[in-house]
């Protein structure tokens, strides 16, 4: 079956463009048992998600984002509202919701055992896909992700990011519509994750699929059509990373002078904006840095260097969490950090 049928079933037409995702009032309380308080890991989540978006969810730890994405794929029952997946309920058509979704989580649901060929046989197999569509689904699969030339390789010989691929194909071996991609990357290196990026691109391009992603890699996160912001089981801002950015609102100029305090005075007294000090620099938080640039100049100061920061998604994650995308990208290995 050709990779354009990827996302759409056989037989079915794909004129319904109802959204991917959609969720109402969505509530998880887990019961804390006889000694311990009830857990609100979800208190109340609206969402829609259009059929074709890379969405990603983002949040610290312990904001509900497992626990969304659980009942989304309808591993975990909601205590209240309402979810549907590519148009079905997440609680009164599991079945459905199940045969129309990918998962790819953290932990790895592939056979080392197996040849990559033979897992997503076996996979087929439980989706009682028709035999016919199985052999040329599989090899649109693994030549999607590069994996075409290792179809008959023992999976305990891949490495990590070859493994990760071929989780991946995996979840698209059935056509789903949504793709739950879980922390993708974790635990990658930078190359492996530049080149599962590249084939989650590719896929992106050559099929009609909607890919729901969580994160905690602000350039993943630079990646979505929009994201959500999740903090202690709400949303806390939804947007495209643009938005997002432009609602923290000013640029961040930092300048090194020859003499703080009369740069400071003056820059007070003449322009009419407060500065703070940073490790031997002013900074001035301002809506247009570079317009401002040329205003500090006209001060007459002696400028030995000038820099202007554009809010960043950290900034925004920052803003609605008080906690620090990068935090969690350090300890997940070092891939230059913010700033
Ligand atoms: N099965 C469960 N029983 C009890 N509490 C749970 C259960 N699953 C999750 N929780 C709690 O619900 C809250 C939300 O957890 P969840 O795993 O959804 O967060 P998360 O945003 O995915 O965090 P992380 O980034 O660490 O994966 C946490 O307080 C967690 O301890």
């Amino acid at each position: 079956m050709p990779l354009t049928t990827l996302g759409t079933l056989p037989g079915e037409v794909a004129v319904d463009r109802a959204p991917a995702v959609q969720v109402r009032d969505l509530v998880k309380t887990f019961p804390g048992g006889k000694k311990r308080t009830d857990v609100e890991a979800v208190r109340g989540i609206d969402l829609d998600v259009p059929a074709g978006e890379l969405f990603g969810f983002l949040g610290p730890n312990g904001a509900g984002k497992s626990t969304t994405i659980k009942i989304l794929c309808t591993l975990v029952r909601p205590t209240a509202g309402s979810a549907q997946v590519a148009g079905f309920d997440v609680v009164r058509q599991k079945d459905d919701v199940r045969r129309h979704i990918g998962l790819v989580f953290q932990e790895t649901t592939l056979d080392g055992h197996l040849t990559a060929e033979q897992n997503l046989r076996f996979h087929a197999e439980i989706y009682g896909m028709a035999h016919t569509d199985v052999a040329p689904r599989t090899d649109a699969v693994l030549d999607m992700v590069g994996l075409a030339d290792r179809r008959s390789a023992v999976v305990n010989t891949f490495s990590g990011g070859m493994k990760r691929r071929l989780e991946i194909a995996r979840g698209l071996m059935h056509s789903p519509r949504v793709l739950f991609l879980d922390e993708p990357t974790i635990g990658l290196d930078p190359e492996s994750r530049a080149g599962l990026w590249d084939y989650v691109d590719r896929l992106r391009a050559e099929e009609d699929i909607t890919v729901f992603l969580t994160t905690h890699y602000m350039d993943e996160a630079e990646r979505c059509d929009r994201i959500a912001i999740v903090d202690g089981g709400r949303i806390g801002a939804l947007g495209s990373p643009a938005a997002l950015k432009a609602g923290v609102g000013h640029d961040r100029v930092r300048v090194v002078t020859a003499d703080d305090d009369a740069a400071e005075a003056l820059v007070r007294d003449r322009l009419g904006v407060e500065t703070t000090r940073e490790r031997g620099a002013l900074v001035v938080l301002t809506p247009d840095g570079e317009q401002f640039v040329p205003r500090l100049f006209e001060l007459g100061l002696t400028v030995r260097s000038v820099s202007v920061t554009r809010p960043s998604l950290d900034d925004v994650f920052l803003a609605y969490t008080g906690a620090r995308l990068a935090d969690r990208q350090a300890a997940a290995g070092p891939r230059g950090g913010r700033r």
